[in-house]
């Protein structure tokens, strides 16, 4: 059964270049059945999938009988299982001191032999099944690194052992070409490379960045074999055959592990992805005494790197909620260990993405976690995905407070809307309104608020202005004069601006400017709350488009439906409206900037204006503001709904455009006249 199932795989993967399971699931499955093979010894037979190397050949290419045979590798997964390899090395040569070994990056990529008579490069062929290969002398002919003559002086008979490989950078390329072309992509530069390696057309091959390194040697025929295998690299390096620079000698168990460690932490940064390292025993003379076992010699092993990527389970979804309310989908998996830890959540990072990738709950789905980057769900095995998964929906309300949910249209991330009261943002609530270009409380900063929220001083902003002296004074590092100024900063703040509070709310959308619009609007926190709670109506009737919805708020300039709906929402979540309450029960105070528009000097209701030039007796801001308090609309660009243009010295192009259209213009004095109530002309 599980040999079938090992026989499957190995034709998928080696055969096919396409596997269907990952290596680490691939490498679960041949441990069980080496486990299952140790207990019960008179299961073992000859071809099982331990005792032999790769898959035969599927035929297409002519066939290489290897007089010395391919072998695989032995592997080891942690640093006991290498400490027992070391142990049997020393046990069998009967060596008690530290043996030399050569430690060697273990590139991702497939075996190849290279033959060369009398220093020319005669054939090429794969690994297959160990004893017979495929012959790929004609595609092994296009890759650039390999010589196709040997330099100095040549034995008669060599043969070279090394791995094909793709460089990264290449593999990359390769993909987004591919990508372009809507072709399939490869799922790693193994594949990749073994995929370019073994096409029938070597035109194609010759195309595809492939790359080789020599580690070893097959037949010699009659060249002195130098006694250790390092300077047997030494000597292939010499023939002018590519060998890793990264490969070093190293001195028993404890040489292995340091080097491991080191190339661990740099592998992200090689050129081309390994897998793990190779320690081979340096004495050529030990390694003919150790010998082989079926599949592998005795006198090298693989330390392999942990799995970056495993499959498991999708047992739910949940969703957290970031410092800024944002809300993050987060899968809960069935624990899986990869990249070196227990991984039980996976970040989704959001609903697009999830939608992008299929995710669904119940899904087995491909965990990853390279390096120290936070684990996540890098795609989902559909083809065992079970009947009975549950699709991943985005809740409507704050799984920490309650508050609706907003997702504005066209943008990923869908966000709490209870910036106020959502424990979540308490601190980035309470540092945004204490900001300099909000409330402005000085001294407030960041890793105080870390200290008054997590000692419970805070829970909303109002709380800012219930902190006591002895409060302060109890904290980390404040000072009785600390506490002092920084009361005398919480006093001052009290009395602020309309346009200051707004933005110091941390309303989604609304930064400074749009503040200081909807203040100079609405003139009033009472206006802008009766035309939020209006608008807000305007959501449930269907018969108004989405673009027209929230019209009150809509005719503040420069707020559209997104900026509205935020507004709105924020403002109708009656848990945000008593923090509000709160503070202005505190003492915090401004002065109503519109008294005339609220008092119902309303005459310019409706009416649009756009300013250009110089004014003399007004700054911009200034003339804007006295329109607005009269009702008016203040815009950017002239249109066929401008009612004026009103043009100071030096005009722009707004000038020339509103004669264009047709639209009257007003200069200073006619502006004056406007604002006093008189009829300009
Ligand atoms: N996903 C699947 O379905 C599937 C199926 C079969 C095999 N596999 C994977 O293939 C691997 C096992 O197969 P294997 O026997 O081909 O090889 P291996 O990767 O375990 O080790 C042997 C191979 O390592 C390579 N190698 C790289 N650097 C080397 C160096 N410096 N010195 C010596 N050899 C070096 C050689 O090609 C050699 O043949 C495992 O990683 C397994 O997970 C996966
Ligand atoms: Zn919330």
């Amino acid at each position: 059964m599980l040999r079938t199932q090992i026989e499957h795989h190995n034709y998928r993967y080696y055969v096919l270049d396409d596997p269907e399971i990952s290596d680490a699931e691939y490498d679960v499955l041949l441990r069980e059945l080496q486990a299952l093979e140790a207990e019960h010894p008179e299961l073992v037979i000859p071809d099982s999938p331990t005792q032999r190397v790769g898959a035969k050949p599927a035929g297409g290419f002519g066939e290489v009988r290897h007089r010395v045979p391919m072998l695989s590798l032995e592997n080891c997964f942690d640093d006991d299982e290498l400490a027992a390899f070391d142990r049997r090395v020393r046990e069998r040569l009967g060596v008690e001191e530290a043996i030399g070994y050569v430690a060697e990056p273990k590139l991702d990529g497939l075996a190849l032999s290279l033959r060369y008579e009398d220093g020319h490069l005669v054939q090429g062929a794969t690994r297959g099944d160990g004893t017979t290969g495929e012959d790929i002398t004609q595609n092994v002919r296009t890759i650039a690194s390999i010589p196709l003559r040997l330099r100095g002086k040549a034995p008669k008979v060599l043969e070279v052992r090394g791995e094909v490989y793709m460089p990264r950078a290449g593999f990359e390329r390769m993909n987004a070409e591919a990508a372009e072309r809507g072709d399939k992509l490869f799922a790693n530069p193994r594949n990749a490379a073994a995929g370019s390696l073994r096409q029938l057309d070597p035109q194609i091959t010759a195309a595809r960045p492939l790359a080789f390194y020599a580690y070893g040697l097959g037949e010699t025929g009659d060249w002195p074999v130098p006694p250790r295998h390092s300077a047997v690299l030494e000597a292939l390096r010499g023939f002018g055959l590519p060998v890793s620079r990264e490969i070093r000698c190293v001195e028993g168990l404890d040489g292995c592990l340091e080097y491991y460690r080191d190339i661990g932490r740099r592998r992200a940064e090689l050129p081309y992805e390994i897998d793990g390292v190779v320690y081979k025993v340096d004495n050529l003379a030990w390694q003919a005494e150790l010998g082989f076992v079926a599949r592998a010699p005795r006198f090298a092993i693989a330390h392999k790197f942990p799995a970056e990527e495993m499959p498991t389970r999708v047992l739910g979804v949940e969703f957290q909620v970031g410092r800024t309310g944002a809300l993050t989908p987060v899968a809960r998996l069935e624990p899986v260990f990869v990249g070196g830890v227990t991984v039980s959540n996976a970040t989704l990072h959001n609903m697009d993405e999830v939608a992008r990738k299929d995710v669904r709950v119940g899904d087995t789905v491909i965990v990853r976690r390279a390096g120290d980057v936070i684990p996540e769900v890098a795609r989902v095995l559909t083809e065992r995905r079970p009947a009975d998964t549950q699709p991943v929906e985005l809740p409507t309300a704050c799984p920490v407070c309650g508050s609706e949910v907003v997702r504005v249209e066209g943008e990923a991330v869908a966000r709490c809307s209870g910036g106020l009261i959502c424990p979540a943002q308490r601190k980035e609530s309470v540092r945004h309104f204490a900001s300099r270009r909000a409330m402005d409380i000085e001294g407030l900063g960041e890793k105080l608020i870390d200290q008054l929220v997590d000692a419970g001083l805070i829970d909303h902003v109002d709380g800012i202005y219930r902190l006591t002296r002895d409060q302060l004074v109890g904290l980390d590092r404040m000072g009785e004069k600390s506490a002092d100024n920084l009361l005398a900063a919480i006093e001052r703040s009290r009395h602020t601006e309309l346009a200051r509070f707004l933005y110091a709310l941390g309303i989604r959308e609304v930064g400074e400017a749009t503040a200081r619009a909807l203040a100079r609007h609405f003139g009033s926190l009472e206006a802008l709350v009766e035309a939020a709670e209006a608008d807000l109506l305007t959501e449930r009737d269907e018969d108004i488009k989405p673009k027209d919805r929230y019209p009150r708020l809509q005719s503040v300039e420069d707020v559209g439906p997104v900026v509205a709906r935020q507004v709105c929402h924020f403002i109708a979540e009656p848990r945000n409206r008593n923090v509000i309450a709160a503070l202005r029960d505190l003492g915090v105070v401004w002065p109503d900037i519109a008294d005339r528009a609220v008092a119902g000097d309303s005459r310019l209701v409706g009416k649009t204006y756009v300013l250009t030039g110089t004014l003399e007796g007004f700054s911009r801001d200034q003339a804007k503001a006295a329109l607005e308090a009269l009702g008016a609309r203040v815009s950017s660009s002239v249109s066929g709904k401008t009612t004026a243009v009103i043009a100071g010295a030096d005009p722009g192009s707004k000038l020339a455009k509103a004669e264009k259209l047709g639209v009257q213009v007003l200069d200073e004095a006619g502006l004056r006249t406007l604002l006093e109530g008189g009829e300009a002309s």
